[in-house]
């Protein structure tokens, strides 16, 4: 179970004040916003790797709040793709970046896999999220950006930890590979909590329980259909927010 107490998320000043959820059982949770709201902050702060600037986040009620070695005894986190620079790369293979991973995960669980289960485990997460045989030995640095995106989804799967943060896990995959990744984070939030970060939440919707929605210092957190509504959207995109009969589109960068 994740309890979060009271949170207020940010660095310098709050970007969100007084966040209070609680999920007790395995769901999909999508998290929108603006850019700059604070959405990666808020996982960041989840999974201890940011210290709040109040509150507190509880893991079956063990107090997490800013550690991230005890959070990563239950939680996970995929990064943002484009927050990778040049200058965090180092020399890893695809399979031994899934394999280190995973080994260190349940080393954090206190559970002992031995070699052939570990090699099955990678295996089989890497095929889930369609990385094929050919790329295991390949550099994660050669891969291309959506391929990359599809090999730290399956690390996360493979780490099997009860909580998963995917800080925008479909931005860089091409649109059939979306629906076949949003299929792999339906099926995972069946059996663990998952958040997952989006600017568009349609291709996740079906499986998304919760959608919170960040910006301007607050947040709501509700079922989809109270949130995915003009004047609550407008709150917090202001007049991007574009309604049509049935249809509302949030103006993007497209072009
Ligand atoms: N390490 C840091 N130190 C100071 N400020 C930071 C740091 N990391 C992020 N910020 C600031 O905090 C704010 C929220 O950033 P965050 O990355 O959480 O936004 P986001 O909602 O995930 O945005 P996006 O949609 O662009 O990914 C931004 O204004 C950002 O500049």
């Amino acid at each position: 179970m994740l309890q979060v107490v009271n949170l207020s998320i940010g660095f310098d000043k709050p970007l969100i004040e007084d966040i209070n959820i609680v999920v007790n059982k395995p769901m999909l949770i999508q998290v929108m916003g603006p850019n700059g709201a604070g959405k990666t902050t808020f996982l960041k702060t989840l999974a201890g790797l940011l210290k709040p600037i109040k509150g507190s986040v509880y893991i079956n009620g063990v107090d997490v709040t800013g550690d991230a070695e005890k959070a990563g005894r239950f939680v996970t986190l995929s990064p943002q793709m484009v927050l990778f620079k040049q200058s965090e790369v180092f020399p890893i293979s695809v399979w031994e970046f899934v394999e280190f991973g995973t080994e260190l995960c349940h080393k954090k669980k206190g559970v002992v896999v031995s070699k052939d289960e570990l090699r099955n485990i990678v295996k089989s997460a890497l095929s889930s999220v369609g990385i094929g045989g050919e790329l295991w030995g390949k550099s994660l640095w050669k891969l291309s950006g959506g391929q990359r995106q599809r090999v730290f989804i399956a690390r996360a799967i493979a780490c099997d930890m009860p909580i998963v943060l995917l800080d925008e896990p479909l931005s860089s995959i091409d649109p059939e590979g979306r629906v076949e990744i949003a299929n792999v984070i339906g099926s995972l939030s069946k059996t663990k909590i998952v958040f997952a970060t989006c600017h568009d939440p349609e291709m996740l919707l079906k499986y998304t329980s919760f959608v919170m929605l960040l910006g301007k210092g607050k947040y709501v957190m509700e079922k989809p259909e109270n949130v995915l509504r003009g004047d609550v959207l407008r709150k917090f995109y202001g007049d991007a927010v574009i309604e049509f009969v049935d249809h509302i589109h949030v103006c993007d960068y497209h072009i």
